[in-house]
């Protein structure tokens, strides 16, 4: 066996503080579960000897629970930092990475006050741009797990139901309002029964890691259908995730109070844990970075989103994603979707040397995302990114 050690230099954004998990396969070989060490992919499945690691998903060994997360960190941590086989070890550049989890349930929360704020007055102009219930609870809605891609899969198109405001009854076609939504995403391990619920103090016990989302979102087609159910097609075509995920273990030093949440939550809400989150996104269209999206600013924690979710008795399970819902601050240059950026596609943005309302057929989109490291480090997500392909079917 001829052995190397891995490099890891002082300011890289995956030191031995981040150890993100995630499915990758070498060239000609099967998919198998990596932890990204700098710019290299560390083979889990051939060093740490433990079958969960050879299947092509992350839940089985997400569903091993906290203490198992725990001891491979620290067996991780040893393995990177001696000799190591090199055949284990590989070039992130050399690797194709896939989605890292089998995803059980997708639910899409709508947490930040400045983007729920924003959506109301563009899409209900008459009525309060927050409804009574939103201070109360953290809202949400059912997406479609099925559909949720990894980073660097492209995104047709979708086609629909279109019904601008001056056309007496719907059209069918190509969405013409085709939009981002930059949102971090949460991964359940631990799962629980139906019948109990989670306190926002277990969530550590039950959340694996996060990922960095594109909520891809048809404004046209949702504008159109979601009364009064809410969001549909103009959604469940596609979600895009990250391909590493980033252990909550690795989120300690990112932890923050969230904004002061006024009136007080009901009990079920409440904890003693801190579970904001202090997350830097930054927004890439076409290479050019167009909103740095704060995640420090979102009114309601993970913590509670996954308290809410299963405080009617509705079970968790490994592999449930739930995001955040778009990521919005309160400039005009942090906000986390193009409705919001172009203000209903009324104010272009300067994209390059182009100007963009919505996206375009092949426009390219990358979302990435950073976080407090250990000791005055930082960590990466690396991005979630994708190109605009054209909509392939055919007018109906
Ligand atoms: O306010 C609405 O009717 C719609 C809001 C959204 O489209 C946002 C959504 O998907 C949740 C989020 O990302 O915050
Ligand atoms: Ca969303
Ligand atoms: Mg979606």
């Amino acid at each position: 066996m001829t052995v190397t050690t891995i490099d890891i230099p002082a300011d890289s954004l995956f030191g031995l503080d981040n150890l993100p998990y995630g499915v990758f396969s070498p060239a000609g070989g099967l998919p198998r579960v990596g932890v990204r060490v700098a710019e290299s992919v560390v083979d889990l499945a051939a060093t740490l000897g433990d079958s969960v690691f050879s299947e092509p998903t992350l839940n089985a060994f997400m569903a091993q629970g906290r203490d198992q997360w725990v001891s491979v960190r620290n067996r991780i941590t040893e393995l990177v930092t001696s000799e190591i086989d090199s055949n284990a070890v590989f070039s992130v550049d050399s690797v194709t990475m896939h989605l890292p989890i089998a995803v059980a349930d997708y639910v899409d929360f709508y947490a930040s006050e400045n983007h729920a704020t924003n959506l109301g007055r563009l899409f209900r102009p008459d009525a309060a741009p927050l409804m009574p219930n939103w201070k109360h609870l953290p809202v949400g809605y059912h997406g479609r797990s099925s559909t949720v891609v990894v980073s660097g899969t492209d995104i047709v198109r979708p086609c629909g139901q279109r019904k601008a405001p001056d056309q007496e009854s719907p059209d069918f076609g190509p969405s013409r309002r085709l939009d981002i939504e930059a949102e971090m995403g949460f991964i359940v391990g631990t799962p629980s029964k139906m019948g109990d619920s989670i306190t926002p103090d277990e969530f550590a016990e039950h959340v694996f890691g996060a990922v960095v989302v594109n909520d891809w979102s048809a404004r046209d087609i949702q504008a159109w259908e979601y009364v009064p159910l809410g969001p549909n097609l103009g959604k469940s075509f596609a979600t895009s995730i990250s391909p590493w995920v980033v252990p909550l273990l690795a989120l300690e030093a990112a932890r923050i109070d969230t904004p002061v949440q006024d009136p007080e939550p009901l009990s079920y809400l409440r904890g003693e844990e801190k579970w904001g989150l202090d997350i830097d996104l930054a927004v890439e269209w076409n290479g050019h970075v167009v909103s740095r999206p704060p995640y420090a600013q979102m009114y309601w924690s993970p913590a509670q989103m996954l308290a809410h979710t299963t405080i009617n008795g509705a079970a968790a399970s490994t592999g449930d994603l739930f995001a955040s819902g778009t990521i919005s601050g309160p400039d005009k240059d942090q906000r986390g979707a193009f409705i919001e950026l172009t203000w209903g596609g009324k104010e272009p943005v300067a994209v390059g040397s182009e100007t963009r309302t919505f996206l375009e057929d092949g426009d390219t989109i990358a979302i990435s995302a950073t976080a407090p490291g250990v000791g005055g480090s930082r960590i990466g997500f690396g991005d979630v990114h994708a190109r605009i392909l054209p909509a392939t079917q055919t007018e109906r």
